[in-house]
């Protein structure tokens, strides 16, 4: 019986060194049908819709130089572009990890609650002043996005930043041991993801999971001095890069948020502006102009890239129809970047009249009811115009605030709006992902 168990397994069984000449000698890797590019090394992944192992074929036919799969059943023998693993997103990781480990180059590894992907822009855009700099596209993170981030690492790259997302204990973790950062930082501790990973105590777990691996081996820390989470955790290093207080190695200072964050430097008079909206940015920004300056771009050169970066995807985006102007946030939303969200608006002006439209916020488990009807209690402390409701979970803040008016679903809400011909307003929609608020624009 064991003989024959051995007899099936191909004669091609991936070795890390045949696999590594494989991806030298490729033009990438690629893990999608849909979008592979001819001579890129496949990689057949199991999700919850397909087993790409059954792509194998259609990748070969579509130029991939060889294709690496993990069920034995789609093996063809005497094909040599046949590659067997015993488990294809293993051997993704592990090529990736053999190739960091090649590098030499800074790899700054970025997690957190909130403002991860905003923050690897802003310092992509910075470093690139002074640095050809690989960084993770989108929002690749996790346990297949950070490999792939990882592989697309060039001997022509000087630097690189690896965006780590995560909604469970244990997957930062993971992501370091593949990434092995040389520098890291953790954008904020908050509430996102609190059913995945336990609530608010494992949240600070999972991402303080960044902090363990680069005490543990050496590497470098950026910790911003004013979290009150986060500047905890200075003492446990020797040497902590801080930011932006006044004393620590880079200086810089808020201004003002209406919409849009200004800021200026240590010791210097003059005032920035940027195109990003909310206080809550500002630390996005001074993360940046930190990496900036620690890794030696000319300050004006890293200002410059800092005022001339637009926000898009939904994060935090301003749009403008007819005499209104709406701040689209409905890449994502969790208890608190719904606050300081609410908070930055109640405070905005501008505009003749103000109206706040709030979606379900999503992966709260336990939390869920108490979470929506904080949110009313953080509204009342704002004096606007018109609150609107959208969603099943947000039905819970009605509570308290009951002056909202509430829609079950979207579709009722896009008649409603269609109908107020709103001008002159200031607009803040913001909602999880998975409520596709976005939708509601064409009917303002
Ligand atoms: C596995 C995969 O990559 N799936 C992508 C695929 O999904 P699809 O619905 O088509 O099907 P399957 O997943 O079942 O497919 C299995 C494989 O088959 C391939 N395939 C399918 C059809 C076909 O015709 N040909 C094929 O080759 C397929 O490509 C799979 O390899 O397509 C979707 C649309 O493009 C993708 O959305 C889906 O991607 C998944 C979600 C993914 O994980 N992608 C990573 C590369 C990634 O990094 N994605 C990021 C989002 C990451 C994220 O959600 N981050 C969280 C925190 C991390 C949590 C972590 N613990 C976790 O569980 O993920 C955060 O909050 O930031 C991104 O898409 O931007
Ligand atoms: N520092 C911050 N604190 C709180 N909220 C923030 C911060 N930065 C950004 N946000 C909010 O989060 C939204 C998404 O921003 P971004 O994509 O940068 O975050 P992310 O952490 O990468 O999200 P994800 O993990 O879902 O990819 C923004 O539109 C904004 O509303
Ligand atoms: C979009 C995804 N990265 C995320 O943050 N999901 C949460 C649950 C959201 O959409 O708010």
């Amino acid at each position: 019986m064991i003989a024959l168990f051995w007899e099936l397994i191909p004669s091609k069984t991936m070795n890390l060194s045949i696999l590594y000449t494989l991806f030298k000698n490729s033009t990438g890797v690629s893990t999608d049908t849909r979008k592979i590019a001819k001579g890129n090394l496949f990689f057949a992944l199991k999700g919850p819709n397909f087993d790409a192992n059954s792509f194998a074929p259609t990748a070969l036919e579509m130029g991939a130089s060889a294709v690496v799969i993990d069920d034995i059943a789609y093996f063809v023998e005497d094909d040599e572009r046949y590659f067997f693993a015993e488990d294809s997103l293993k051997m993704l990781q592990d090529l990736a990890n053999h190739h960091r480990k090649q590098l030499t180059i800074p790899i700054i590894g970025l997690t957190g609650s909130n403002g991860k992907t905003t923050t690897k822009e802003l310092m992509k855009a910075v470093l690139s002043k002074k640095f050809k700099t690989a960084a993770t596209d989108g929002n690749l993170n996790n346990h297949i996005g950070v490999p792939l981030t990882l592989l697309t690492i060039t001997e022509e790259d000087e630097i690189a930043l690896v965006e780590m997302g995560a909604n469970k204990q244990g997957d930062i973790a993971e992501l370091c041991q593949i990434a092995e950062p040389t520098h890291g930082m953790i954008t904020n501790i908050g509430k996102a993801h609190l059913e995945g990973m336990g609530g608010p105590e494992g949240v600070l777990k999972t991402k303080t999971e960044l902090f363990q691996f680069l005490r543990e081996n050496g590497r470098t820390v950026f910790i911003n001095s004013q979290d009150p989470i986060l500047s905890n955790f200075v003492k446990r290093f020797e040497n902590p890069v801080l930011y932006p207080s006044h004393g620590d190695f880079c200086e810089v200072i808020f201004q003002e948020a209406n919409p849009f964050v200004k800021f200026s430097l240590g010791g210097e008079e003059e005032v920035f502006l940027t195109h990003l909206i909310g206080a809550y940015n500002f630390g996005n920004i001074a993360t940046a102009l930190t990496i900036g300056k620690f890794f030696g771009v000319e300050v004006e050169k890293a200002v410059e890239a800092i005022v001339n970066y637009q926000p898009s995807n939904m994060r935090s985006q301003l749009l403008e129809k007819r005499s209104n102007l709406i701040i689209l946030d409905a890449y994502n939303a969790n208890p608190s970047s719904m606050e300081v969200a609410i908070r930055t608006f109640g405070q905005m002006t501008g505009k003749k009249h103000k109206m706040l439209i709030l979606g379900d916020m999503f992966e709260l488990g336990e939390h869920a009811v108490t979470e929506h009807a904080r949110l009313g209690e953080i509204i009342s402390e704002y004096e606007i115009e018109k609150v609107c409701f959208t969603g099943q979970l947000i039905a819970s803040a009605l509570a308290t605030y009951p002056k909202a008016l509430f829609f079950p679903d979207t579709f009722s809400f896009r008649n409603w709006l269609q109908d107020s011909n709103l001008e002159d307003y200031l607009i803040l929609i913001k909602g999880s992902r998975g409520m596709k608020l976005e939708g509601l624009v064409d009917f303002i």
